[in-house]
């Protein structure tokens, strides 16, 4: 008998322009501009990532039974051109959700990036021939292929809830995930902040990095040399 797959409506595209922006980003900056908490902890790049690349779109969210991938082969149909593919595979670790000849088809399909919280399979090929892939690992245990699942309904990846249409940004520390409706206002915080890193970078350059702060967030107590060695002799430290 068939499996159920409940698909829910599809979002509007972003703007490429928006999409640009975001991959002229990175992970650390868009989550320290979003409460430091955007990312999906552990889900990191498996394979396809250009040292220093960064990718960016819009999520294809799909539900699968753990360990099952009829319904990312049915994602994978639907996908549009410059969408990144999430897949809520429960995290597991047993059995690889997608392999390479799925990430060969993504890319015949345009998508961006492949997402899993979960495991992968047939390393190379995907290296070879798919778009860059982020995972929590490898797997060479097959999916089976009997659903069920849902497609682009809401999804929760590591505890981060991402919505069909939210901003999916990946590199070379993992993913992050901006909610559709706050994606101009945190890349804009998120362009902002780069802004002052760079400042600060040429600041360290130049041996003028603000250190002050650092004392001002502490209250120092310095140990006096006697009461140090004593503690010591009593194996207060190792
Ligand atoms: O069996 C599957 O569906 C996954 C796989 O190995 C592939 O895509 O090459
Ligand atoms: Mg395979």
């Amino acid at each position: 008998m068939p499996a159920d797959c409940y698909v829910h409506p599809a979002t509007p595209l972003p703007p490429r322009g928006l999409i640009e922006r975001a991959e002229r980003l990175s992970t650390s900056l868009i989550s320290d501009v979003f409460g430091r908490w955007a990312g999906a902890p552990g889900i990191l790049p498996i394979t396809g990532l250009a040292a220093g690349q960064v990718v960016a779109g819009p999520a294809l969210t799909v539900r699968t039974r753990p360990g099952d991938n009829l319904v990312v082969h049915k994602a994978l149909d639907v996908a549009r051109p410059g969408e990144v593919l999430v897949v809520a595979a429960g995290g597991t670790m047993e059995r690889a959700t997608l392999g390479g000849l799925m990430g060969q088809y993504a890319r015949t399909k345009g998508l961006a990036a492949l997402v899993v919280d979960g495991a992968v399979r047939d390393r190379s090929d995907l290296e070879a021939a798919a778009p860059p892939v982020f995972a929590v690992g490898v797997s060479q245990l097959g999916p089976y292929k009997d659903g069920p699942g849902d497609l682009r309904c809401p999804v929760s990846l590591a505890g981060v809830v991402i919505e069909d249409g939210d901003l999916v940004v990946g590199d070379e520390c993992g993913i992050a995930v901006i909610p559709r409706h706050r994606a101009e206002d945190v890349i804009a915080a998120a362009e902002a902040k780069r802004v002052a890193e760079e400042a600060e970078s040429r600041a360290i350059a130049e041996g003028t990095w603000d250190r002050e702060w650092i004392d001002r967030s502490l209250r120092i107590h310095d140990v006096p040399a006697v009461a140090a060695a004593e503690s010591r002799t009593r194996g207060d430290f190792s």
